[in-house]
């Protein structure tokens, strides 16, 4: 395995630094590319207190959106918020060279097709981040708990490419579990994001604990899981009735906890409905699936958004 191998985070917030510092630890060349905490980061490097140790480290390259890179990277991470105010092909597409590899490390259900379909030559690794992270200040992040990673290369199967940077972070002290069916491991990880992140915003920032304590609360969150269920089923990906008795007892077991979109909502920052919402009701729309619920909150979603546009 090379010790230069050369990557590229774009949009190194809480995802991308930690999981750029894990790459800097297994020895990878480690660019990122930023944007509000450009000046606080290119001055300090990052801060990362965690569990694993104090991961803080100083980014070999330190680039704003719009610069122009000085080298090709072998892979360029992608961890920008999938929200619909944000080309993400069109913003890592000046980091992609011919021999680069895409990885994504982003929530969401069919995230993946609009990079793919922009930068059809270049191979695409979708992951799936199992941990708590978050940014406190610029430059500054909390590493709470966990770090797994699942990934595969989409739209299916697990390439040498895979093999390849699965053996980076796990270098970098970090559990990859790698699937051939990565579209299925999204399903099984929307079964949890689709209905607790829009219903802890909905909830005015709601933890898990309260979500599930709220008389009726554990049932709406059943009932919406089953929901997503139905979709998965219908799009290929079965899961097994137990699945939603397993996420419900995991997030018992948890302490009270606040998903990103929770974060997103207490802090005033865009939030990823569409990507872990809104794209199940329209997959379920396109395979007749009736998802009354999550078409609720996605209806009631647009009604804020319809508001504030009108309040601008
Ligand atoms: N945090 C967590 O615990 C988990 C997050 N995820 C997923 O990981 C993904 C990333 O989330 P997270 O790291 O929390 O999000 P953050 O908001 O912390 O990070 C996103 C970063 O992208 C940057 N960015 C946005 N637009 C640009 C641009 N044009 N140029 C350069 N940088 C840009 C943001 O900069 P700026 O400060 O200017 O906005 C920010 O630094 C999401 O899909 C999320 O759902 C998945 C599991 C857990
Ligand atoms: C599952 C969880 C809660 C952390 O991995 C997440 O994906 C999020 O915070 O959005």
């Amino acid at each position: 395995m090379s010790e230069s191998t050369r990557v590229v985070v774009v949009g190194a917030g809480a995802i991308g630094s930690f999981y750029g510092a894990i790459l800097k630890r297994a020895g990878c060349h480690v660019s990122v590319v930023l944007r509000s905490e450009y000046e606080a980061v290119k001055a300090e490097g990052f801060q990362i207190d965690s569990p694993l140790g104090d991961l803080s480290y100083r980014p070999d390259g330190v680039y704003r959106d719009g610069d122009t890179p000085e080298h090709e990277a072998d892979y360029v991470i992608c961890c920008v918020k999938v929200l619909p105010s944000i080309d993400r092909a069109a913003l890592i597409k000046p980091w992609v060279g011919e021999n680069t590899r895409i990885v994504l490390i982003e929530n969401g259900i069919d995230i993946e097709r609009e990079v793919a379909d922009a930068l059809p030559d270049n191979p695409v690794i979708s992951c799936l981040a199992f941990i708590a992270v978050s940014r406190v200040a610029p430059g500054k992040i909390e590493h709470k708990a966990f770090g797994a990673l699942t990934m595969g290369a989409w739209p299916e199967g697990i390439t040498d490419d895979c093999r390849d940077i699965a053996a980076r972070f796990e270098a970098g002290g970090i559990d990859v579990k790698l699937s051939e069916a990565v579209v299925g491991e999204r399903w099984r990880k929307s079964l949890w994001n689709t209905p607790f992140n829009p219903l802890s915003v909905l909830a005015g920032g709601a933890d898990t604990v309260t979500l599930l304590d709220t008389p009726g609360g554990e049932d709406l969150a059943r009932a919406m899981m089953a929901e997503v269920c139905a979709v998965a089923a219908a799009d290929g990906y079965p899961m097994p009735e137990s699945a939603i008795d397993k996420n419900i007892a995991g997030t018992r077991k948890m302490p009270a906890y606040r998903n990103s979109m929770a974060l997103d909502y207490l802090n005033g920052r865009p939030m990823e409905i569409e990507a872990i919402l809104g794209n199940v009701v329209d997959i379920a729309h396109h395979l007749n699936v009736e998802v009354p619920r999550l078409e609720t909150m996605r209806v009631a979603f647009s009604m804020r958004d319809v508001l504030a546009e009108k309040q601008a």
